[in-house]
């Protein structure tokens, strides 16, 4: 039940809704790709802008630069984390927030169905589509749309606020772990939970909290042999081809049904408890929340408690694509010089990224010695990060639990996430404190995919959450 202020917050958010949309409108049109060097220049656009908002909104906050990378052969300057702090008043509890304002690459022609940095509003069914406005801009908004609509009000902030937010979360977060841990007893001293909203309900209608993310090991397979492209008229049955070889070993790490086949993976994964199951068991979901979010119909199971621990508390692993090869229209006689096989695996408990690096390394080098190729093979380990599972029976999810009943009436599902935020083990380890995910978005948002959307009711109702959820922190004891 939602009390005097809350209210009053409630209704203001409702009179923004105009202005916070047209919010998320200017940062979806900034393109803040991480993952690609010809998109940097945006990333730290991005930061400005943000920074700019931030105090605009009466908080201090400042650009930490991160250094340097070296990504695709070149050395580029890491975007800066934005740290803000707004209210210090030592009788408040203090809410440290962490988002991402960098999101994955997005191309008109990939298929989707408008501009993908134009964010456009489909007014009959409230859909806003754009890359980034689920993953994570909208969710980084809502924070600010919050502070704001509590100055409008005069109504004073419930918590103390600091903000972390990256540039780089979609490319491995590189720098920022070493950042926390420099800044541990500076500016992360006083934090006393964390809360990320970065992830998604499990289907359409009801809203979860998140306690579980899986991590993730992301890796670069290149087989190299001829110095430079051949003709397969010419070539064909003459030389060990790159290609070739690349396909006979990415075949033989997973099955069509995910059945990871490198051995000793499936000895990392910690046992199913009947009481872990039967949790699966009574979630509040079908098989047609998934089919939706995909739209097909292509579940590797039809057996709901398989489907959601497949995607929750075992590994999987998903072949990317392939760099190098030819993907235009047409039909090119060619056989690649080299080609760059990508694929990753998500972890959960206890798997860790330098476990998993040894068995795929040695997997990959023995099925390649089995080839009997000439050509060269390379396995680079790029980011890695390890699952997390936090203790929900905390001030923090009880504060959640009773945001999300105040603002959408029901009581939320305890869920684990399948994809990965590796900072988030980061934050629990170094600060020490609890995290918890908070997620604005549905779960047919397509993060990552053609067509991204917030559903405009998500980010409205998403963002008094986010609020609610502050004002009921300051509640608990
Ligand atoms: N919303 C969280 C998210 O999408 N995280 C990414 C992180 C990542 C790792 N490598 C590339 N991106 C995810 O894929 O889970
Ligand atoms: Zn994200
Ligand atoms: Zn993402």
């Amino acid at each position: 039940m939602a009390n005097a202020d809350q209210k009053k917050f409630m209704a203001q958010i409702d009179a923004n809704k105009d202005s916070i949309i047209q919010r998320l409108a200017k940062a979806v049109a900034i393109p803040s790709v991480s993952g690609d060097a010809a998109y940097r220049k945006h990333v730290f656009e991005m930061a400005d802008w943000l920074l700019a908002e931030l105090k605009g909104l009466g908080a201090t906050a400042e650009l930490k630069p991160l250094g340097k990378q070296v990504l695709d052969g070149k050395e580029l300057e890491l975007p800066p984390v934005i740290l803000g702090e707004l209210g210090n008043d030592p009788a408040k509890k203090t809410i440290l927030v962490y988002g991402h304002f960098d999101v994955q690459p997005a191309l008109k022609s990939d298929g989707w169905d408008t501009e993908p940095f134009e964010l456009v509003i489909d007014e009959k069914t409230g859909r806003m589509c754009g890359r980034g406005s689920s993953d994570d801009k909208g969710p980084i908004l809502g924070w600010l749309n919050v502070v704001e609509a509590h100055t409008q009000l005069g109504l004073e902030m419930p918590v103390n606020l600091k903000f972390c937010l990256e540039g780089m979360e979609e490319s491995g977060s590189v720098g920022l772990d070493e950042l926390i841990e420099a800044e541990k007893d500076k500016f992360f001293t006083g934090v006393d939970a964390v809360c990320i909203s970065d992830n998604y309900w499990l289907g359409t209608t009801k809203p979860c909290i998140t306690h579980g993310l899986r991590g993730i090991a992301y890796y670069k397979l290149q087989i190299s042999g001829p110095a430079r492209d051949l003709h397969s008229g010419v070539f064909g049955g003459v030389v060990h081809e790159p290609m070739t070889d690349l396909f006979a070993i990415m075949s033989k790490l997973v099955t069509p049904t995910g059945e990871i086949l490198i051995p000793g993976i499936k000895d990392l994964v910690a046992p199913l408890t009947d009481e872990e199951k039967q949790r699966y068991d009574v979630m509040d979901f079908t098989l047609d929340d998934i089919n939706g979010a995909t739209g097909s119909n292509s579940t590797v199971s039809e057996d709901k408690a398989k489907v959601l621990m497949g995607r929750m508390r075992y590994p999987s692993l998903s072949l990317h694509g392939i760099e190098g090869a030819f993907s235009e229209p047409g039909t090119k006689t060619v056989i690649p010089a080299k080609v760059i096989g990508k694929f990753s695996l998500r972890l959960v408990p206890d798997m860790t990224p330098e476990k998993v690096n040894e068995l795929v390394t040695k997997f990959i080098n023995d099925e390649f010695a089995k080839l009997g190729s000439k050509n060269t093979l390379t396995l680079t380990a790029e980011h890695g990060g390890k699952p997390w599972l936090a203790d929900p029976n905390h001030w923090n999810y009880e504060a959640a639990i009773k945001a999300t009943e105040t603002i959408y009436g029901v009581k939320p599902d305890l869920t684990r996430e399948g994809g990965s935020i590796p900072v988030t083990l980061t934050f629990a380890d170094t600060l020490n404190k609890n995290v918890l995910l908070l997620p604005m978005g549905r779960s047919d948002d397509g993060a990552h995919s053609i067509n991204e959307k917030l559903d405009v009711s998500n980010y409205i109702e998403g963002t008094k959450l986010l609020g609610v959820y502050l004002h009921e922190v300051a509640a608990t004891k």
